[in-house]
């Protein structure tokens, strides 16, 4: 299968103008032309296959929303290539705009003094949608997000929530068959941010939509995407799934052992023991291949063991471990 995006060793400089400090500083940056050069993508290549979910993951600055407006043809790349559906997304992009949808978590799309509906009626002219396919998308997607409450009130009304839930409809409307999010669960509340994740990750699963998403929040990746590509300072640092990075770290298992009455000091081979409260003992698991079984086995038996809990290590530990030894990784 032929991927659906595609970069290739693409980079992107600004020149930003150079700004000196204090009053005289204003004055004197009005009459000089210096400039900084910032490299915020540098050499990225990678690609994306049809009905993907792909987190595009770094810290501020990073270079991600750059990759994003290059993807979506909002910005050139100054050196390398960028494929969008077979397309140069700067060059086509108003063919490209048919096939995609774009949502912008610190701008709206929808337009401020209208209903929402009328929002979306000029998105159904905008794009030519026949009516009945119109209709159809509305209505189902409007009832994945509850919005038939709101449908009839000037976005201006809206919350947060509500605003970015109908920003998510209006981007699907047109059937595109890639979606780009680029921070589309800030500033939500948990259950807002928890009703666009399952959205999301249902319409990447029912309706094959491929989806690339930034965002800082890791529960995001979790719900939605099961490949990440990490960035710093504008270069690629992984591409995979995140089980393959919590391997490639090392990253260990807990395991929680409950007792009805205290056993004393229990030693396991394959687990180093972290605190031990008596009843409840907790372990690092250090042998990544080590089943439960083996572990209860080695545990032998005699104990008034009442629970076993056995908990992989979480997104946000797996990332944090990643960046803090990102040095490491990257001279490796
Ligand atoms: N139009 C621009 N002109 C000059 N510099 C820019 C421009 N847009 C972005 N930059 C710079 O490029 C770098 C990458 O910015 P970008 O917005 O892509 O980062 P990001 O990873 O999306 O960050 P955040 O998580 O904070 O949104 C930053 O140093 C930024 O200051």
């Amino acid at each position: 299968m032929a991927p659906i995006i595609q970069t290739q060793a693409v980079s992107k400089r600004f020149r930003q103008h150079k700004r000196f400090p204090g009053i005289s500083g204003a004055i004197k940056s009005l009459f000089t032309h210096d400039y900084t050069e910032v490299v915020a993508v540098n050499d990225v290549s990678f690609s994306i296959d049809a009905g993907e979910a792909v987190g595009y993951l770094g810290p501020n600055g990073a270079g991600k929303s750059t990759m994003i407006k290059m993807m979506t043809g909002i910005l050139v790349p100054t050196t390398g290539s960028v494929s969008v559906l077979g397309r140069t997304p700067h060059e086509q992009r108003m063919t490209n705009a048919w096939e995609i949808g774009v949502v912008f978590g610190q701008r709206s799309q929808l337009w401020w003094d209208l209903p929402v509906i009328d929002s979306f009626q000029l998105h159904r002219r905008i794009y030519d949608i026949a009516e009945a396919r119109f209709e159809e998308n509305l209505k189902h997607l409007s009832a994945m997000l509850g919005l038939a409450p709101f449908l009839d009130r000037a976005v201006r009304q809206l919350s947060l929530g509500q605003r970015m839930r109908a920003e998510v409809v209006m981007a699907l409307l047109h059937d595109p068959k890639v979606l780009f999010l680029d921070e589309p669960t800030i500033g939500l509340d948990v259950v807002a941010k928890d009703a666009v994740r399952k959205f999301l990750a249902q319409v990447n699963r029912e309706r094959g939509v491929t989806i690339i998403l930034t965002t800082h929040d890791l529960q995001d990746i979790e719900e939605i995407c099961p490949r990440l590509i990490m960035v710093d300072d504008g270069k690629l640092l992984f591409d995979g799934e995140l089980g393959r990075l919590r391997a490639s770290l090392g990253a260990k298992r807990r395991l929680t052992l409950e007792f009805g009455s205290d056993p004393g000091p229990i030693a396991l081979p394959s687990a180093s023991l972290t605190s031990d409260e008596g009843l409840r003992k907790h372990f690092l698991v250090d042998n990544e291949a080590a089943s439960l079984l083996d572990l209860l086995a080695e545990l032998g038996t005699g104990h008034d063991l009442r629970d076993v809990e056995i908990e992989e290590p979480g997104i946000e530990e797996v990332i944090r471990t990643f960046y803090q030894r990102r040095p490491a990784i990257v001279s490796a």
